[in-house]
């Protein structure tokens, strides 16, 4: 479990996290989804006690990562493409690694198998492919066998055998009882990924729910109708749980109503309709919407210190 409090940080002038509040539970995939400069890097910088918050608190299982004794038992992490030392095999990087940790050899063997990397493991890292480098950086995460799994961006820059690939690692770590964090900016991504979602834009949290939720609140359809008689139409369609805007004269935007249900109503009571259609807000939609002011924000020229 992850315990993030009123957590944030500053760079000078630039607030990167503004006051944070959120958990991560065991046992489902959790996306930390926000567009680029949302402050998802610095946020697990924190969490792992590489970056010092300027307010608020972090703790990982119960305890400050510096805290833990073993820390690379509790939490295991990829952020950015770490550095390997290039001339070495990636096993014997890993056994370097594990040897100062105090884990086995056979550990070492079992992360090798877990990641996909028995055939390269004696071949020198700094050859390694995108896909393979990423493949290291995880077994290196797994090491420790740890409780906890935080991973930054991990698809970035994979083919599509390496992303499903990693889907399915992710799932089963989390099946085990794992916690498992895992950031992107893409929502296509995290809705085949995660179960729960933390949504942050501009330092800010913007949303902490499960997917099928935001799925749910995402996906209410909008029916599109124009109509010469729009403002009787208007006065007919309205009711409890029915909204009905209007952009430009004659058109209507309705939503808490079927397409058939407005059709229906309309010709009951002889109001003639010129158009009738149905549009669904997609999931990459109504993310947009939900960071937007983030994005504008960073987006105007006071942006120079960037
Ligand atoms: N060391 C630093 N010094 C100054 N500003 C920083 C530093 N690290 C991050 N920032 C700024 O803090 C903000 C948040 O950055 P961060 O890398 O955490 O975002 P992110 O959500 O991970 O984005 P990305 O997907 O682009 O990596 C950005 O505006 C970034 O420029």
């Amino acid at each position: 479990m992850i315990e993030v409090v009123e957590l944030s940080k500053r760079y000078g002038d630039k607030v990167a996290v503004d006051a944070l509040t959120f958990q991560v539970r065991p046992g489902v995939v959790t996306g930390f989804l926000g567009p680029n400069g949302a402050g998802k890097s610095t946020t697990m910088r924190m969490i792992l006690g590489l970056d010092a918050p300027t307010g608020g608190r972090v703790t990982v299982n119960g305890r400050r990562y510096a805290d833990h004794r073993a820390p690379m038992r509790e939490v295991g992490a990829l952020l950015e493409a770490r550095a390997v030392h290039a001339g070495r095999s990636a096993r014997n990087h890993l056994l370097a690694l594990a040897a100062t940790h105090g884990i086995g050899a056979r550990r070492v063997d079992e992360v090798i198998d877990l990641v996909g990397l028995p055939e390269a493991a004696g071949k020198r890292a700094g050859g390694f492919s995108l896909g393979m480098g990423q493949r290291l950086g995880i077994a290196v995460a797994l090491l420790g066998d740890p409780a906890v799994v935080m991973l930054d961006e991990p698809v970035n820059g994979l083919d599509p055998d390496g992303i499903r690939w990693i889907r399915g690692l992710l799932t089963g770590l989390a099946a085990e009882g794992r916690t498992v964090f895992v950031s992107s900016h893409l929502m296509s991504e995290m809705a085949q990924t995660a179960e729960h979602l933390i949504v942050v834009g501009r330092g800010r949290l913007m949303a902490d729910v499960p997917l099928a939720e935001f799925t749910r609140r995402a996906s209410r359809a909008t029916v599109r109708v124009r109509s010469p008689q729009s403002g009787a139409l208007r006065d007919l369609l309205a009711g409890a749980g029915v909204t009905v805007t209007s952009g430009e004269p004659g058109v209507l935007e309705v939503t808490g109503l079927s397409s058939e249900q407005i059709g229906d109503r309309a010709a009951a009571a002889h109001l003639t309709l010129h158009e009738l259609s149905t549009s669904e807000t997609s999931l990459e939609d109504a993310f947009m919407a939900m960071t937007r002011d983030a994005v504008e924000y960073t987006g105007t020229p006071v942006r120079t210190s960037r």
